[in-house]
């Protein structure tokens, strides 16, 4: 029998296991707060990551990794990109060597430009991974309203039968076998919404924003395919998916952080926004493989105080102009549907 296990009690690990467990299933949940994990076995809610939601009773919160991780057979590894180490290594002693992973965060980790798959693969060699990303905002999907999502694993089959066990009648979750492809376009993507985000905040109006998200799909696109990536993944849920939803309003919390940015809001009391995080070692990784990719170079410099907003508008309305598309290229097959 599948046994689920999700760790992290933030907003998306929660959405994750009462996901799970409404389905009939007993899930525990790992978090690192004592009190919070009381209040939610208590209230059956979690009312800093996920207010209004009710959680099912099959849900049961621990801060005990062996009463968590001893017996499950499926683990969902849910918290920010920069702790995956650090967590993975924590959760070592007590998982089961079959116990499969499926990796939910969307990030590069800054000190190494890995994504998520590679730095647990690091800690945990044999545990089998996986990768689930996809347009899914955690309060929708705690809602139980329709989603599609995307699994990569390198196993085919271990992508087929995690899609399966985790698909739900409001969940729907598409295999793949791109892991890299599907994280690439999960990190790149907030730190587009950044951008998006600050271009609401200045006040620039739909057209702006709609520039650039196809601008920045060109960006997302030209460095996930540098970065080995295919092309087709970057088109469907897990890139091109995703970066239309985390750029579309406030429910995104980069888009949030960036209409901070361009408002010239306080940001120090923000929720996690991932982009944040990624944008440096994105430019950097862009900038080894000598890919241009000026929306995401804005961002950083914006984070990193080199560049007001406005400025970095300008210094992008400035570009000299080009072809939309390098016509020499041959644009690759659409997704299957
Ligand atoms: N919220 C959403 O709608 C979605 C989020 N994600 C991704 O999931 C990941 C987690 O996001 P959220 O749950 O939304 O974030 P969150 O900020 O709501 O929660 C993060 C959780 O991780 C825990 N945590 C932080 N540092 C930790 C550490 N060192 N060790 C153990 N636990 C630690 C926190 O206590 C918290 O419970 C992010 O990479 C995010 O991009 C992916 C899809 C949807
Ligand atoms: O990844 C997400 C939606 O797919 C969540 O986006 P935010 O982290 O910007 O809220």
């Amino acid at each position: 029998m599948s046994r689920t296990a999700v760790v992290g009690a933030g907003a998306w690990g929660t959405a994750l296991a009462a996901l799970r467990a409404r389905d009939g299933e007993r899930v525990h949940l790992l978090g690192r707060d004592a009190a919070m994990v009381a209040e939610i076995n208590r209230t059956r809610r979690n009312p800093r990551y996920l207010p209004g939601i009710e959680l099912p009773e099959a849900l049961a919160a621990t801060v005990d990794p062996a009463e968590a991780l001893g017996h499950a057979t499926t683990v969902l590894l849910v918290t920010p990109a920069q702790t995956l180490r650090e967590v993975a290594a924590s959760l070592a002693p007590h998982l089961a060597p079959a116990a499969r992973l499926v990796l939910c965060s969307k990030g590069i980790e800054r000190a190494t430009g890995l994504f998520a798959s590679a730095v647990v693969r690091d800690t945990l060699p044999d545990n089998p991974i996986a990768v689930l990303s996809g347009p899914s905002f955690a309060d929708d999907v705690a809602r139980g309203l329709p989603t599609a999502v995307t699994l990569a694993a390198e196993d085919e089959r271990l992508a087929d039968e995690l899609a399966q066990a985790l698909s739900g009648p409001s969940f729907r979750v598409y295999a793949h076998a791109d892991v890299l492809g599907v994280e690439a376009g999960g990190a790149l993507k907030n730190v587009l919404a950044l951008a998006a985000g600050a271009a609401a905040g200045l006040g620039l109006g739909a057209s702006a924003g709609a520039a650039i998200v196809t601008r920045g799909f060109v960006e997302l696109r030209r460095l996930g395919e540098a970065l080995g990536a295919r092309p087709e993944t970057l088109m469907g849920l897990s890139g091109l998916g995703d970066l239309v939803l985390t750029c579309s309003g406030t429910q995104s919390r980069n888009f949030r952080y960036g209409l901070a940015m361009g408002r010239s809001e306080p940001l120090d009391a923000l929720p996690l926004a991932e982009g944040v995080h990624s944008a440096a070692i994105a430019r950097r990784l862009a900038r080894e493989r000598g890919i241009e990719a000026p929306i995401i170079e804005a961002v950083a410099a914006i984070l990193e105080d080199r560049m007001p907003v406005r400025e970095a508008v300008a210094s992008l309305l400035a570009r000299p102009l080009r072809r939309e598309f390098d016509e020499r290229r041959i644009e690759p097959p659409l997704p299957v549907f």
